[in-house]
């Protein structure tokens, strides 16, 4: 721990060094554009500019701390020993279709992760607020919106969630009755809400792996790529291999020899890592490299193209100076690591590499795929809406540690339409049981990412020639639409990000427009199967809780 406090440290006193001599000029008053946001980048740094270093430190232990919590986390079942999330537990949410074993797993994380991390949490804020101030930020949420450069963006994630509300409530409502039919409709509350341990995920935020419960035509096709790697004996390296040929098929280049050397692509025997996924820009132009605990699943095939996305994006801004070697807003990071995801899954890209033997063409095949990218992208919006909606309250002192979990359910329950399967008061702090909140990476631009993917896979799949329909169209092999993606890539975060979503879509903005449109089939098809169904759930949890 106190290595990394020396290393914050050390670099916090670099940063207020730069920014001590960039401030003896009158940048703001440059005529270069360019030169003045350079100059704005070196002034601005964030915690760095405290004249605390215990307020760093606290910041630096602390997070250290919290993830050093969830690394170690397991939980002990005596069918099947003490269990890590990854890839024990997480087998275990994916796989199980047994109500009181998912329900062991569910509670049993979030008593040996977030319960554990409640005290530490709350001074973790007060340290980032007290230093943050420094900057000039009211609270460490004014910071992170500084980003993206929108004065009106808290309004504007609020407007694009509630476009896209319609379709999730309508995805709810199906998902539900399915649910019903599989475990019973008593488990259900009055309310309209689901239990929060069914969706063959720990934190109920895509819910693809219960596909198999949804399948609308059973006898059209759908495909189980996980069982299909596993007869093909995928092993990890095939999956980095299988994405890098997918971005080297655009026009990017392969990844670089220190990738391979340096990178952590299985979890290590012999300690206890993060195993959460992630990218790294070492900042020489060559090293790069990800941190991962590949199994051989079809999630983990996605989170690989994901992580491989960064990379790509750190190879096209490399010729950047250092401090525009960043996406040009955070939400594009993520939504370039995703983007190659709305190609890859489609069942002409499954063909291509073999994990599909015939492609079908009939409409009932169209609604089974659409559902399970649904499951997916659509699922996760108010997910990815409600994390920061919880963490800006706490920073803002909204929330406090008195109600950190009685705030959270009620975003859970307002937003996602789930509830807890079991009685949750102020011992437990279940924000703390998703890796985010403990390794303090923000949140909203997962739902910028989930908004802008669909934007600019419109646009690149226009500037390919795609005739077909939007959610049938891959970009594989296609470098007129990598060299359309590659202009954006380059700029890095050198302009603001409206300069780099006009450069691949002519829009200025971010709209819900393209996801809509292309989930509109299933849109349809949703709300007939609907007919008979109480769509929504009441704003506030169930008071009581069906139990088994
Ligand atoms: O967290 C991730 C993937 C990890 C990451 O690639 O976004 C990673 C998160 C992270 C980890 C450690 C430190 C900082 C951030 N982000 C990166 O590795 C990253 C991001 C931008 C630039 C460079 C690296 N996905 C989210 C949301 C998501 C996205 C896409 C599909 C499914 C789910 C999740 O799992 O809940
Ligand atoms: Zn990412």
């Amino acid at each position: 721990v106190h290595m990394t406090t020396n290393s914050t440290l050390q670099m916090a006193e670099f940063d207020k060094e730069a920014a001590k001599n960039a401030s003896t000029f009158a940048h703001d008053g440059f005529g270069n554009a360019t030169l003045k946001r350079l100059f704005k980048k070196i002034v601005n740094i964030g915690f760095a500019a405290t004249n605390d270093s215990e307020q760093l430190k606290a910041i630096s232990n602390l997070e250290a701390d919290l993830t050093g919590i969830y690394s170690k986390g397991k939980v002990c079942l005596e069918s099947k020993g003490c269990l890590q999330l990854e890839p024990g537990l997480t087998d275990i949410i994916t796989n199980s279709r047994s109500y009181e074993e998912l329900l062991a797993v569910w509670k049993g994380w979030r008593d040996a992760s977030g319960k554990l991390m409640r005290t530490k949490y709350t001074d973790f804020v007060k340290a980032m607020n007290a230093a943050i101030k420094f900057s000039g930020f009211n609270d460490t949420g004014e910071y992170w919106r500084s980003w993206y450069e929108t004065p009106t963006f808290e309004q504007d994630v609020r407007t694009l969630f509630e476009e896209l509300e319609p379709l999730y409530v309508e995805l709810h409502a199906y998902v539900r009755k399915r649910l019903k039919e599989k475990y019973g409709k008593d488990m259900f509350p009055e309310t309209g809400h689901i239990p929060a341990h069914l969706f063959g995920n720990m934190w109920a935020q895509q819910w693809s792996n219960i596909y198999d419960l949804l399948v609308p035509f059973p006898g059209a096709s759908s495909v189980d790529i996980t069982a299909k790697m596993k007869e093909q004996n995928y092993n990890v390296t095939h999956m980095y291999r299988v994405a890098e040929d997918f971005f080297m098929s655009i026009g990017m280049e392969k990844m670089t020899d220190a990738f391979w050397q340096n990178s952590m692509l299985v979890k290590p025997t012999d300690r206890d890592v993060v195993c959460h996924a992630s990218a790294w820009d070492f900042y020489d132009e060559n090293d790069f490299r990800i941190k991962q605990c590949t199994s051989v699943t079809e999630d983990q095939l996605l989170t690989v193209h994901h992580e491989m996305g960064h990379i790509v994006y750190f190879q096209n801004y490399r010729h950047q100076p250092r401090l525009f070697r960043g996406g040009a807003n955070p939400g594009f990071h993520e939504g370039m690591a995703d983007i190659v995801s709305l190609s890859f899954q489609t069942p002409e890209h499954m063909k291509v590499i073999g994990l599909l033997d015939e492609v079908p063409q009939d409409s009932d095949s169209d609604i089974n795929f659409l559902l399970k990218m649904a499951l997916d992208k659509v699922a996760f919006l108010p997910f990815g809406y409600l994390i920061d909606q919880w963490r800006w309250s706490v920073f803002r002192g909204d929330t406090n540690s008195s109600n950190y979990n009685q705030h959270w359910w009620d975003l859970r329950c307002r937003f996602q339409g789930i509830s807890s399967p079991v009685k949750r008061t102020e011992e437990d702090f279940d924000p703390g049981a998703k890796y985010h909140i403990p390794g303090n990476t923000p949140y909203i631009r997962y739902f910028v990412s989930f908004v802008v993917q669909f934007q600019w896979h419109e646009a690149l799949c226009r500037e390919a020639g795609n005739t077909r329909p939007l959610h049938r169209c891959d970009i594989y092999n296609n470098t007129n639409a990598g060299n359309k993606l590659r202009e954006m890539l380059r700029m890095g975060s050198s302009k603001p990000w409206q300069d780099a979503m006009e450069a691949i879509t002519g829009q200025r903005t971010m709209s819900a427009k393209p996801l809509v449109n292309y989930f509109d089939p299933l849109l349809k098809w949703l709300k007939e199967q609907n007919k008979e169904e109480n769509t929504g759930w009441s704003a506030s949890c169930p008071s009581s809780i069906p139990t088994p």
